[in-house]
């Protein structure tokens, strides 16, 4: 198990994370930015997501270069820059992410500039639909929308396209220029959402207006708070919906964050940053995510910028991947009850329950109609059965609160035991004690004993009903029976749970 209080919805096996650190520059114009994982990672990032969140990692923790697949002649296409190189390594990232997602693990990915997202998102995409026939939601959170055309695009520069391409907007043509993106790899618009923007190109502008896309830029921001932000941005994607979450460091303010290609002031501050992100990991949607356009090439002449920078990011990873005690003031304990025998109980005690509050009440009645005095332990089994159906109601809003605590259900089961014991006595002595028992009395008011009286006649009927009443007590005694044992079985099955994890 990794460190994280929250239970994951969508993974399978929560507890790994899969790798992808990409090593590459060429979605836009600045070197330095393929630097980005390696130091991340030389930071200690990994070994701390490691040793100290817990999560076992696979994949590539060494960086990828991918130069195999950039062309020594890479000319533009439609207005983009080296587009057979970004798409090449993109078509490449999306399988390393789709081996990583297919398997339940989370994946995060370290850039590299934002064009990788085209892979990651494609490939994080395409597992979800293949593992749970689900779409994924993205949660983009940048200072830019990325949502550039090549053909609205004024640099070029594929770092700003990366939406276009993975919802579809913008179509590859042939194989080399993102042909590869088919209908599997592709997002909805619907489901995403931007977080941060304040550079948003008039282009892009016009293509979030006609489609409709959910954004909160920093005026929303500054206007609701990030809280209310995060809310509605989290009510928009629904909460049966994968998350794929795709950081850009640029949508920190560069006070924070300054060793990135295209700073923009007035940005989020690394709290709000970290708050995204772990407001996102405790919806326990989080599939995948990435962090991108660290360089810490860039800023130099600020002092420590690219340490800042690193350090910002490594608070963004931790806060995406744990929900750990620096936010949580109560640390609260997982328990493992086992949920079949659970729920058995409940049902079980639910209808004994339930089955001796309904013969009592009956027998109230009687003894009303037959105008005889109505003895204690009628309303004493009642009262207590109404109290073992509300500590099942008790369990189940713990369980639903996921706070079902052993004590709680061995004090509540201990108390209704000895109730429920006292109960089972007085009936047991009232069925078969020594003097004028039920059990012995039970074929004596109608005509003795044997033969029973049959025919539609008044006389049959009174030794029905006699009949009855004696069933009942026995079912009582037979659920009362069944309730004691069941109460003694709760409390060895609470204490096997705190056993079992201390
Ligand atoms: N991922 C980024 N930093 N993107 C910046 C994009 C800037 C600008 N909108 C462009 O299309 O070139």
């Amino acid at each position: 198990m990794n460190n994280s209080l929250i239970e994951s919805k969508f993974l399978s096996h929560p507890e790994d994370l899969g790798i992808v650190a990409v090593g590459f520059s060429g979605g836009q114009g600045k070197a330095g930015v393929d630097t980005g994982p390696t130091e991340l990672i030389e930071s200690g990032l990994l070994t701390q997501v490691r040793d100290e969140l817990g999560y076992n990692l696979h994949g590539h923790t060494t960086v990828d270069q991918y130069t195999d697949l950039v062309p020594a002649d890479d000319p533009p296409h439609r207005g983009m820059k080296n587009p057979r190189a970004v798409s090449a390594v993109t078509r490449r990232i999306a399988d390393q992410v789709y081996e990583q997602a297919r398997e339940g693990r989370l994946v995060l990915t370290l850039g590299g500039d934002h064009s990788i997202a085209i892979g990651t998102l494609a490939g994080s995409a395409r597992a979800t639909r293949e593992r749970l026939g689900r779409e994924i939601a993205v949660i983009w959170v940048d200072a830019h929308a990325d949502i550039n055309t090549p053909e609205t695009s004024d640099s070029g520069n594929v770092h700003g396209m990366p939406v276009a391409f993975a919802t579809g907007l913008a179509k590859g043509d042939k194989e080399e220029f993102f042909g590869w993106l088919k209908d599997e790899h592709r997002v909805s618009v619907k489901k995403l959402v931007y977080i941060g923007l304040r550079d948003v190109d008039s282009g892009e502008k016009k293509i979030l207006r006609e489609n409709g896309i959910k954004a909160f830029s920093m005026f929303d921001i500054d206007k609701h708070g990030i809280g209310r932000v995060m809310e509605m941005a989290l009510a928009h994607i629904g909460n049966d919906t994968p998350i794929h979450l795709s950081f850009d460091v640029d949508a920190l303010d560069p006070m924070w964050a300054p060793s990135t290609g295209t700073p923009v002031r007035g940005g989020l501050t690394l709290r709000e940053g970290d708050f995204i992100c772990e407001s996102v990991h405790a919806t326990g949607s989080l599939v995948a995510v990435d962090l991108v356009e660290v360089n810490p090439r860039l800023a130099a002449d600020v002092e420590g910028a690219a340490r800042e920078t690193i350090r910002a990011g490594c608070s963004l990873v931790r806060g995406s991947l744990v929900y750990e005690e620096r936010r949580v003031i109560e640390r609260v304990h997982k328990y493992h009850w086992p949920a079949v025998q659970l729920n058995l109980w409940m049902l079980i005690m639910m209808v004994a329950s339930c089955l001796i509050i309904g013969v009592f009440a009956a027998f109230i009645d009687i003894q009303n109609t037959l105008e005889l005095p109505i003895p204690w332990y009628f309303p004493y089994y009642i009262t207590v059965s109404a109290l073992t159906v509300s500590f099942i109601l008790l369990l189940l809003w713990l369980i639903f609160r996921r706070r079902l605590l052993p004590s709680i259900v061995m004090i509540g089961g201990f108390i209704l035991f000895v109730l429920w014991l006292v109960g089972l006595v007085v009936i047991s002595i009232q069925l078969w004690g020594p003097s004028g028992s039920v059990s012995s009395n039970c074929n004596l008011w109608v005509f003795g004993a044997d033969p029973a009286p049959t025919g539609q006649t008044l006389q049959t009927l009174a030794w029905l009903e006699q009949r009855g009443i004696c069933q009942s007590w026995q079912a009582v005694f037979a659920f009362g029976l069944v309730g004691a044992i069941f109460l003694l079985w709760i409390m060895v099955m609470a204490y096997q749970v705190f056993a079992d994890d201390a």
